[in-house]
């Protein structure tokens, strides 16, 4: 009955204007095949393809019905909003000037999202009709989690919730996401909120994986889709969900703690998931664990940022370094600068050993690898429940987007950009692709102002003779070399589905396997990957002199 309602909303509302985008073949193992809404790209396109951009902003510029997202069933609503929204166009993201201080495009990164680091987000007061997406996603969950759903029930549950309560009020819904503005929470809020509505409608109940796996192309609901791909192009980002999007902009309450002497603000909760919170469900720990150890390194790589800043700018005489009084030689002036980019190095070091210490604390239950982190058991997470009930539910692959992933994150891009920490290997590009193209604007003009600096840390360092400077950098660049290592470890515990469990192991690792259709073993390709960007980072070491 629910799956017949479902067809008929589809059937007859696909126009041939979107035709002409989506290429549609059937895929016959897949046992979605034959419902109207999915497609599969009969040649996988490039995802490049999508990252064209509006040359003079440099911001995703998707029309509301983007060929991306095709238009369901409220085709006239979009010509009926356009022509009635008043609403100015977006303001350009800043385009940066020749070159930008690192410290000036930090600042505008952090003062657009309200000097809140990741950014706040409001979720219980976001104005009506938005809360209705609210309201939509907290039934989320316990329909994910439920045995009683098929995907097809679940997808139709949701058309029915938008066309009942939302469709009438879109103009006033448009309206309202015109007037929102980034770093005011509630922009936040919506942006969070529709990613996991976007998400969820794409994966419907969990566990699953492999029965969705196939499809590549899926029509989406516009009441979710246009406000979204609004929201996300005014700030450059693509319009699928993304690290930014889902769960950095997906956090409400906050403490203050201190840590090694240090003040830390600690994200307490995600607002939004997809799995059930009070339940038996291993699932919405490892869920949460996953979401929370992105938060939290971000929150704590606030300071390594800024450190980041300012050692790129010592390096190029843009900060201030007081000369001693009695020593106004070249030779003190150039070790008293030395000095300081040593201690800018050391500091730097440290913010990334404080933020690396959270990735392994959520990931290891020892508590000798969760020394100085509060937080380190409750949420560790499964490696049996990890792919079925994290990463599966974040995964987006439609019409050539890549899912979420913590390179989307700007915590490696920017410590390997002041290292100059470039390769060949298929990791480093796709890393690359995914600040590049999954980041917003801001985040993306801090990396370029790091990169485009008149000199590099690197070739002050091999120009230096000094034992202590070449020392320094070389640790930065093992505790980076490091990071990966354990991260590697991770990966490859948590796409196994470790644990010692031989039949969790087998259904995870099986699944992902399934999901990655990589040909090979998935831990395999994602060991020898890893391996070959630690020995992109390695190659950076420089001799120390003696
Ligand atoms: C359970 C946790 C995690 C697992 C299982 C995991 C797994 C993976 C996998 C499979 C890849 C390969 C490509 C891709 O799918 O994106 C990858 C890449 C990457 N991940 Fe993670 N990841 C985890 C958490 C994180 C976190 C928290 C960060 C940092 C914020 C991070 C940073 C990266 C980076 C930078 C890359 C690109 C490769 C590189 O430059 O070394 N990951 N990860």
């Amino acid at each position: 009955m629910l799956a017949k309602f479902f067809f008929n909303l589809f059937t007859g509302c696909d126009n041939g204007n979107n035709n002409k985008h989506v290429d549609t073949v059937s895929v016959s193992k897949c046992p979605f095949a034959n419902s109207p809404s999915y497609r599969t790209n009969s040649a996988k396109r490039n995802s490049t393809d999508y990252h064209k951009r509006n040359s003079s902003s440099g911001a995703y510029t998707p029309s509301f019905t983007s060929y991306i997202f095709p238009n369901t069933n409220i085709s006239l609503l979009n010509a009926k909003f356009k022509a009635s929204s008043k609403a100015s166009p977006p303001p350009s993201p800043a385009r940066p000037t020749p070159y930008t201080y690192p410290r000036d495009s930090l600042n505008s990164l952090f003062k657009n999202v309200n000097n809140s680091w990741p950014p706040k987000s409001s979720p219980s007061t976001v104005p009506y009709p938005l809360s209705l997406y609210v309201q939509l996603c907290d039934q989320i969950p316990s329909r994910m989690t439920s045995d009683a759903y098929t995907h097809v029930e679940f997808m139709a549950w949701m058309i029915e919730y938008l066309s009942k309560n939302i469709l009438h009020v879109m103009t006033d819904v448009m309206n309202k996401i015109e007037a929102l503005q980034p770093g005011d929470g509630h922009y936040e809020a919506m942006l969070s909120c529709l990613s996991v509505c976007l998400l969820s409608y794409r994966w419907g109940p969990l566990p699953n994986g492999s029965s969705v796996a196939c499809v590549s192309s899926l029509q989406l609901p516009s009441e979710l889709t246009i406000p979204f791909t609004r929201l996300t192009s005014r700030i450059g980002l693509p319009p699928c969900p993304t690290l930014y999007s889902t769960i950095l902009c997906n956090w409400t309450e906050s403490t203050t703690l201190n840590i090694d002497n240090e003040e830390v603000v600690w994200p307490l909760d995600t607002r939004f998931t997809f799995s059930m919170r009070d339940d038996k469900d291993i699932g919405s720990t490892t869920e949460r664990g996953f979401y929370l150890s992105v938060i939290r390194m971000e929150s704590m790589a606030k300071k390594l940022y800024e450190r980041a800043a300012t050692l790129v700018e010592l390096v190029n005489g843009y900060a201030d370094i007081p000369s001693k009084p009695m020593s106004k030689t070249t030779k003190d002036n150039t070790g008293m600068k030395e000095q300081k980019i040593i201690e800018a190095m050391s500091q730097l070091r440290h913010s990334a050993t404080q933020v690396f210490r959270v990735f392994y604390s959520m990931t290891a239950k020892s508590t000798q690898s969760s020394r100085g982190c509060p937080f380190a058991s409750p949420f560790a997470m499964s490696a049996s429940a990890w792919s079925t009930h994290a990463q599966t539910p974040t995964g987006w692959e439609l019409s050539g987007f890549k899912g979420i992933s913590g390179s989307q994150s700007l915590i490696i891009p920017v410590l390997d950009t002041v290292l100059s920490c470039v390769g060949t290997s298929p990791a480093y590009l796709d890393a690359v692709d995914s600040y590049k193209h999954y980041t917003t604007q801001t985040m993306r003009n801090f990396v370029d102002s790091i990169k485009n600096a008149p000199v590099s840390l690197r070739e002050y360092v091999m120009k230096s003779k000094s034992v202590a400077l070449r020392k320094e950098y070389n640790q930065l660049i093992n505790s980076l070399a490091v990071f990966r290592m354990g991260h590697r470890a991770v990966g490859k515990k948590y796409l196994g589905g470790g644990e010692g469990n031989a039949e969790a192991e087998k259904t995870a690792g099986e699944l992902v396997d399934k999901i990655r259709k990589d040909g090979e073993s998935t831990v395999d390709t994602f060991a020898r990957a890893m391996t070959e960007r630690i020995l992109e980072t390695k190659k950076l070491l420089v001799e120390e002199i003696r």
